[in-house]
């Protein structure tokens, strides 16, 4: 598969994008690390980054930070040169490093002082995103989920009008994990542009406005997952069946999938009504559960090249 060229919205100049990629080219030595990636991402618009491990993602971030420099292609973040406006620019790194003997309430007016900005938007921060209870606590002595919040209340400090996060849920329970990406969707709904690298799919699907996805440095796909669907034409997923019947049906026995409890049928999208219209009057099951391929299935075959008919 090869990367496709994406172009600036309609109505939008490149200027007012929160960044802007074209045929962008990252090397280490002899080696492309990336691949003519090329993306836009729109103020209050949630992207996922999406791939294996190595397949390139935390480079892209790093070079959307302006930590690394492109080898050819355009990238531009907020309108300008990556990194040239840093207090526009949040970043939650995937391996948090703290100075463990401050307390969370001597980090954060350290870096409220780093940054210039009042005292009173730590103290704003701390309340949002419930640090309160461990103000006074050594950053030793902090949980992983209390420590990843901090790192987020640090990365918005100066109010980001981007905001990039390397896994950020890695390590934290379901709660804390639904507490982050809570944060992010509100901060999304407030204009901010969110880049959010994850495996953890399932977690990050609900979220997202686009995806971008990649393989060994390739772009394999990039849109929303309704076009990314559609673009591979991926199947409806019909579950709660009565196999035995439908493996009787000449008109469903060829969309059957699965053994045993995960029997279904993966329907495409067009022949959907005709399907569904079957499983009612002709035998009679309404409790059947009906969804759109999930973005498990899109990495399976964007990322893994898993063919359609065996997903
Ligand atoms: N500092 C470095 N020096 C040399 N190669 C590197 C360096 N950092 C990353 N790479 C290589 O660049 C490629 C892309 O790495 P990157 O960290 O961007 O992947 P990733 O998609 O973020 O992976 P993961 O999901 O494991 O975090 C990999 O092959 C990796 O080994």
């Amino acid at each position: 598969m090869s990367a496709m060229t994406t172009h600036t919205p309609m109505n939008m100049e490149p200027n007012d994008l929160a960044v802007l990629c074209r045929d962008l080219v990252f090397r280490r030595g002899d080696t492309e690390v990336l691949k003519r990636i090329a993306f836009t991402l729109e103020p209050g618009r949630l992207l996922g980054l999406i791939g294996h491990n190595g397949a390139g993602k935390s480079t892209l971030i790093k070079l959307m930070l302006g930590l690394l420099t492109p080898a050819s292609g355009t990238l531009e973040v907020l309108g300008g040169k990556p990194g040239a406006r840093p207090l526009d620019v949040g970043y939650l790194p995937e391996n948090l490093s703290f100075y463990d003997a401050m307390t969370v309430r001597e980090h954060l007016q350290y870096f409220s002082a780093l940054k210039g900005v009042p005292t009173s938007r730590a103290q704003d921060l701390v309340e949002e995103l419930g640090l309160g209870v461990v103000i006074d606590r050594k950053l030793g002595q902090c949980s992983k989920g209390q420590r990843q919040r901090l790192g987020l209340a640090q990365a918005l400090l100066s109010k980001p009008r981007l905001l990039m996060l390397d896994e950020p849920t890695v390590g934290l329970d379901p709660a804390a994990s639904a507490l982050m990406y809570r944060e992010l969707s509100r901060l999304r709904d407030a204009g901010c542009a969110v880049v959010v690298c994850t495996h953890e799919l399932a977690l990050v699907e609900p979220h997202l406005d686009q995806v971008l996805l990649l393989a060994q440095g390739e772009m394999r796909g990039s849109g929303t997952l309704e076009d990314l669907r559609g673009r591979a034409g991926l199947p409806a997923l019909i579950s709660n069946i009565d196999a035995a019947a439908v493996a009787k049906d000449d008109l469903l026995a060829p969309f059957l999938r699965g053994e045993g409890a995960d029997v279904k049928l993966a329907v495409p999208q067009g022949d959907v009504p005709a399907v569904v219209k079957r499983l009612t009057d002709v035998h009679g099951i309404y409790d059947f559960q009906l969804r759109k391929a999930d973005l498990g299935m899109i990495f399976a075959h964007f990322v893994l090249d898993v063919p359609v008919e065996d997903l």
